[in-house]
């Protein structure tokens, strides 16, 4: 572990029963950075982070916060963590729920500092039980940041969130991460980890498919779009050189290339009547949809070979 590593998973395997939830998973958080942990239902997202909080332990591998085993009390003051479902007290109000997780750390935020940093100043006098969904989501915020962890495990932090309490959410973790805490975020909404996120691990059945810039994972889809009204014959086109494929939907002749510009110039020479033009990079949830889609026919090919 190097020292800009604050946790990480070390070819770590978790098997219930038959079932391999994680296949060899090496991850590394890297100090003050935000990292989105991206797959479909099931991939290993939820075990992952189980795994470094030391709620579940690997098969085999190694699982290590701070470079200590992440059971260890003195790596665990040092992290913030919101789940997916949290079993607060629902008599307990707002501030005394605060007032007790703040005083489990050394070194904890100011309350105050706290309250408006997680947006719940106005909630404080209220009992956590009477308090809806989003309220409840921005309150278990505000305890998994009031320690001053130097890292943070968000698992869907935004769901069930109305679109003021995500974009506050949003701004809170950027000033996290400004202060240097780094981020672990689990997320489904791939523009979140499109806003936030400095570096993307996507998972898929249980291994590591992709970790790079969210823009390492846009360049892993090469092929750009190109829609255009046009008579040409599409299937002409699909034989041209560099066409990936092209077709003829909703009256737009629609292209997939990797060389967008040499295409493009071949279809004007083409076709002077050529109109609306419209040239597009493969998106995140394109490359997410295809390196996920290409892990599932791949796992798919090999149950079938093993059967
Ligand atoms: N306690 C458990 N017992 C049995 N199987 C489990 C257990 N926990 C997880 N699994 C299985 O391990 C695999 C990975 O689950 P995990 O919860 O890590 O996925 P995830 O990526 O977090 O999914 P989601 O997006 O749905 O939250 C799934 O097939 C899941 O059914």
């Amino acid at each position: 572990m190097n020292d800009t590593t604050v946790a990480r998973l070390a070819a770590a395997v978790k098997r219930y029963g038959p079932l391999t939830a994680l296949d060899g998973v090496d991850l590394a958080v890297r100090r003050g950075e935000l990292l989105a942990l991206l797959g479909p239902n099931g991939a290993g997202k939820s075990t992952s982070v189980s795994l470094l909080l030391g709620l579940i332990r690997p098969d085999t591998g190694r699982a290590e916060l701070f470079g200590l085993d992440p059971q260890r009390i003195e790596a665990r003051r040092r992290i913030g963590v919101m789940l997916q479902s949290a079993n607060l007290p629902p008599t307990l109000r707002v501030c005394e729920l605060l007032r007790l997780t703040m005083s489990y750390y050394p070194n904890p935020r100011g309350y105050d500092e706290t309250a408006v940093l997680a947006g719940i100043a106005d909630l404080l006098l209220r009992p956590y039980g009477k308090l809806s969904g989003g309220q409840q989501r921005r309150v278990q915020f505000a305890l998994a940041l009031c320690g001053r962890p130097e890292l943070l495990f968000l698992d869907e932090p935004t769901v069930g969130m109305d679109i003021d309490a995500r974009q506050k959410l949003w701004a809170a973790m950027r000033a996290l991460v400004a202060e240097g805490c780094a981020v672990v975020l689990t997320t489904h909404y791939l523009e979140e980890a499109d806003a936030l996120a400095q570096r993307v691990v996507v998972l898929g059945q249980g291994r590591v498919l992709s970790e790079g810039s969210v823009d390492d994972l846009r360049k892993r889809v090469a092929l750009t779009r190109i829609r255009c009204v046009s008579d040409l014959d599409a299937t002409a086109i699909a034989a041209w050189p560099n066409v990936a494929s092209a077709m003829r939907e909703d009256g737009y002749l629609r292209i997939a290339t990797a060389q967008a510009e040499a295409v493009v110039r071949r279809l004007l020479d083409a076709d002077s009547a050529l109109g609306e033009l419209e040239v597009q990079r493969a998106g995140l949830a394109e490359a997410f949809t295809e390196l996920t889609r290409d892990a599932a026919e791949a796992a798919d090919a090999d149950q079938r070979e093993a059967a």
